[in-house]
């Protein structure tokens, strides 16, 4: 899946304007797998689309405090509700210097989303500044549609090491049940 060009211009939660009945996904500051998981009868899964080491572009650089030739290691994942539409695209970006061997096994649990593994108690995992974006020619895979879609993007930090996670909520993703506007 690709988040269009030109690129999207994310600005801070508090000062963009998406639709009411998205906000409450958008500010979720806890794990994303668990309030998929709220909203889910069955299983939350993940099918990894995409697991390839590249070079960010200069705002992922940035975010990710990396000097330029510092590559990642990029994970791209359909997060779906059983063997429902997809509800979520989800991309992962990981320094590889910070890949250690604990997210590197991490990333080799088939389907189980790795918010289960990041959010675990005791990680002391925080999240940063939530910003989000209009994305204005998003290609969905299996579909010529262009609906209207939204994505956040936040950096994850865990002990020094940093994760720059964007999700772009899909048009099956379900409303929430307890709106987050104000989040944690
Ligand atoms: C970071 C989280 O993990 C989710 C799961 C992902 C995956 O398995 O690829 C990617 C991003 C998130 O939507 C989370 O739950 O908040």
């Amino acid at each position: 899946m690709s988040l269009g060009s030109p690129v999207p211009r994310w600005k801070p939660l508090q000062r963009a304007r998406p639709p009411r009945r998205l906000r409450g996904w958008l500010a979720q500051r806890g794990s994303f797998t668990a309030a998929l998981r709220r909203h889910c009868r069955g299983t939350v899964r993940a099918q990894v689309i995409r697991h390839r080491r590249t070079q960010p572009g200069p705002q992922e650089r940035r975010l990710l405090g990396l000097r330029t030739g510092e590559g990642v290691l990029l994970r791209e994942t359909l997060l779906r509700c059983g063997t429902q539409a997809p509800w979520v695209y989800a991309q992962t970006l990981i320094p590889l210097k910070h890949l250690h061997s604990g997210l590197r096994s991490l990333l080799r649990r088939g389907e189980r989303p790795i918010g289960d593994l990041l959010f675990r108690p005791g990680h002391q995992l925080r999240r940063g500044v939530i910003t989000v974006a209009r994305l204005e020619h998003c290609i969905l895979p299996h579909t010529t549609a262009r609906p209207e879609l939204w994505a956040r993007r936040s950096v994850l930090r865990q002990n020094g090491h940093r994760l720059l996670i964007t999700e772009v909520l899909l048009p099956d993703l379900p409303q929430p049940r307890q709106p987050a506007w104000k989040g944690r």
